[in-house]
């Protein structure tokens, strides 16, 4: 089978994007993702994201890590949003579907505005902090992140059975002033630290900003600049939450997959 594919990027979040709305491609097929996603023998990308019909909204986005496992992508959906667009499913705002549920967003210029869902509460563990952004986080604040050993430190916790047997995203947090911070992130299902995790950058900066009672916080990662804004409830929760930054389509092909799969 020949498969039309997009290759986006935001702030070097890697995702391949297939137009499944002909529904081709088997969701099952795990061998399939992780071929697609592997930079070696397949296209290369940190995820893939199916892009599909869905009767209640502009279109249902379905995430995999590269490894195949399942969850909420803040950069992928910036990049469905991006994709769709260019498809023309839709032209400057959308409401989607993603696996923690509704999403609106709005696009111009390259840049993607995402509302998130809701965040009810962040956990405290010992100095760190856990924040499930529809994707779970651990949150670290460091003093010097360039330096800070993200993979090692990153994969111990990770699989620290606090957070068995699912496992959870690790962010290392320098802050950089009482606005603004630089995150570098270890991410689960692709057990590696990527250039950017979009639903990471905003765990960090709902627990930053809340520290500093900011709602609007600047964050850097080594793949480019976002933004984070919201609002914080009388109750410890969070609404209102917006991750906005680039999506931009790198390249297009036609990959063709071998007969087993
Ligand atoms: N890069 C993503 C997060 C993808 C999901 C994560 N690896 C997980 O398994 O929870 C983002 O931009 O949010």
């Amino acid at each position: 089978m020949e498969i039309t594919f997009y290759k986006y990027q935001g702030t070097g979040n890697d995702f391949v994007m297939v137009d499944d709305r002909g529904r081709r491609l088997d969701e099952k097929n795990l061998g399939l993702v992780r071929q697609l996603c592997d930079r070696k023998f397949g296209i290369g990308a940190d995820g893939l994201i199916l892009i599909r019909n869905h009767p209640d909204f502009d279109f249902e986005m379905i995430y995999f890590n590269a490894d195949g496992s399942e969850s909420m992508c803040g950069n992928g959906a910036r990049c469905a949003v991006a994709f769709a667009s260019f498809l023309g499913i839709i032209s400057s705002k959308t409401r989607f579907l993603a696996i923690d549920g509704p999403h609106e967003a709005l696009i111009s210029g390259g840049q993607v505005e995402l509302l998130m869902g809701n965040v009810d509460t962040i956990e405290s563990r010992a100095e760190d902090f856990f924040v499930n952004t529809g994707s779970p986080h651990h949150i670290r604040l460091v003093e010097d992140v360039h330096t800070y050993p993200v993979f090692e430190k990153g994969k111990t916790i990770r699989y620290d059975s606090v957070y068995s047997p699912g496992g959870t995203n690790v962010n290392f947090v320098q802050p950089l002033a009482e606005d603004e911070i630089f995150v570098r992130t270890y991410e689960r299902g692709v057990e590696n630290e990527t250039l950017s995790c979009g639903t990471g950058v905003t765990a960090a900066a709902l627990a930053f900003g809340s520290k500093n009672n900011q709602n609007l916080i600047k964050i850097n990662t080594l793949g480019g600049k976002l933004s984070v804004k919201f609002q914080m409830g009388k109750k410890g929760g969070f609404d209102n939450i917006w991750l906005i930054g680039p999506a931009e389509l790198v390249f297009s092909g036609k990959i063709s997959l071998p007969p087993n799969l």
